[in-house]
């Protein structure tokens, strides 16, 4: 049965409070992680440092609060039971000089046009997770890059310029790092409680150059049905619901520099929660089972996601499963799958198969991004629109004959004009990418290829 769709409100008993009393701390487990293996560790020079930045951090307002972590939380649940779907995006790496007004809302339009297209097409509710306030880290394939500097690990660490002095690991960064996601989740609730999500102006998301391309025109197709839907209900006197106003947008980023996710951890009704973000994931490379990563997770209570390449076997995820969410928690743990296109269909089936078996609930999310990247002829680092959309195909042909729901995508994009990602109905070609290649990591489908994305997986739901 359809649970109702309700905002929790939070009666402002439980705020966070820092853990302070060591024997609280010990209890949490919340510095368990410190001494175990860390894959990806920020090459900090200075310990000291770091514990003073931390010990800033640790008592500032934090970036989310706890109501709504649980919220997500509970409204995850429901795409555990099939009767919701997860749409997370953004970009690859957020960077402290693109964290402008502009930037920020130009991708959450994106990521609410593209939940405008699922939610129409598919007659589901459909629950937005930004990468955004906090995704200022990068785990890397090698310490060093193509000129022999120490490579670039998001803004939180380092800098993107190519110096030697740029690329030193500063701790002071995530002091920058907060201030940064501060004001972006502060302007995002800003416009998003103030009519920016409004559906009686779905039109007005459909901006400048996406207007006049194919996707943007489906997507003026829609807006007008969604215009009918609301002088419909209009006509019936129903006009004062919020829902049709406004709209949630939940951050998230990987819990990867776990100094900045440790320290924005505060204690709610008993229980541990990373308030730096509502949503934390661990990443490919730093989900080992005895690691730091996954055990700092395991003691907070958000909603919490793994990535799994194909090298991780059934058996793995299972461990994973009864590591992360040993109550089965409905709307805890997503498994994010990243297989890439040649080999979701037979590496995903029988993790699917075995997690199902042993009984546990997760969130079955694609991200159809990270096992589809290669290298350009001109020497871009690039992803294919017809890969990405394959692997989206594999991930619904695998989740429909086990009987099991696709439940999420996760993607990265922006909502810029970019020429990153290849094809597309724009067809963009290796020549195409030197024109606005602007990420500060990996490519990013840009708004059109964003939204046409979001019409053929509104199709594959709806089948
Ligand atoms: O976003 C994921 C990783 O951080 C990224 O793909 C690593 O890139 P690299 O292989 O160039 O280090
Ligand atoms: C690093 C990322 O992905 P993965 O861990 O799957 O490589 C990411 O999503 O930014």
């Amino acid at each position: 049965m359809r649970q109702e769709w309700h905002r929790f409100r939070n009666p402002g008993l439980d705020i966070g409070r820092p853990a302070t009393e060591p024997a609280e701390i010990e209890s949490l487990g919340l510095d368990h992680w410190r001494g175990l293996a860390r894959d990806q560790m920020p090459p900090w020079e200075n310990p000291d440092e770091v514990a003073e930045v931390c010990k800033v951090l640790s008592t500032v307002p934090t970036i989310v609060a706890p109501y709504e972590v649980n919220e997500l939380r509970e409204r995850l649940a429901m795409v555990c039971e099939g009767e919701a779907f997860l749409l997370q995006g953004g970009d690859c790496a957020e960077t402290f000089a693109d964290n402008t007004e502009a930037h920020v809302l130009a991708n959450a339009r994106t990521l609410l046009q593209m939940a405008i297209v699922l939610t129409y097409g598919a007659s589901l509710p459909v629950i937005k997770v930004a990468r955004v306030a906090g995704q200022y880290t990068k785990p890397r394939s090698d310490a060093t890059d193509a000129l022999g500097l120490p490579s670039y690990r998001g803004d939180m660490i380092n800098s993107l310029e190519a110096t030697a002095e740029a690329r030193v690991a500063d701790p002071q960064r995530m002091i920058r790092a907060y201030a940064n996601a501060s004001s972006a989740m502060n302007m995002l609730r800003a416009h998003l409680g103030g009519g920016m999500a409004d559906l009686h102006l779905v039109h007005d998301w459909n901006k400048g150059f996406v207007r006049t391309s194919a996707a943007g025109e489906r997507y003026e197709a829609i807006a007008r049905e969604i215009d009918r839907a609301i002088g419909f209900i209009r006509a019936c006197g129903l006009t004062g619901d919020e829902a049709l106003r406004t709209a949630t947008v939940y951050c998230s980023h990987e819990a990867l520099a776990l100094e900045y996710d440790r320290a924005l951890t505060r204690v709610a009704g008993g229980k541990a929660y990373g308030l730096s973000g509502h949503f934390l994931w661990v990443g490919e490379r730093t989900r080992r089972l005895d690691g730091a990563h996954l055990d700092f997770v395991s003691r907070i209570a958000n909603p919490i996601g793994v990535k799994l390449s194909p090298s991780a076997t059934p058996e793995t995820a299972l461990e994973l499963c009864e590591k992360l969410n040993p109550d089965n928690i409905p709307g805890r743990l997503t498994l994010i799958s990243r297989m890439g296109n040649h080999r979701v269909k037979d590496v995903l089936p029988p993790i699917v198969e075995k997690v199902t078996a042993a009984g546990h609930k997760v969130v079955w999310q694609c991200d159809p991004m990270h096992g589809n990247t290669h290298e350009s002829s001109n020497g871009y680092k690039t992803r294919h629109f017809d890969r990405i959309v394959d692997e989206v195909l594999g991930y619904f042909e695998v989740h429909r004959e086990l009987g099991t729901h696709p439940g999420g995508l996760h993607v990265e994009l922006t909502g810029e004009d970019v020429t990153e990602c290849l094809g597309g109905a724009q067809a963009l070609v290796d020549a195409d990418l030197p024109g606005r290649y602007e990420t500060a990591c990996d490519p990013r489908l840009n708004t059109q290829q964003s939204l046409e994305l979001a019409f053929l997986v509104a199709e594959m739901l709806r089948g």
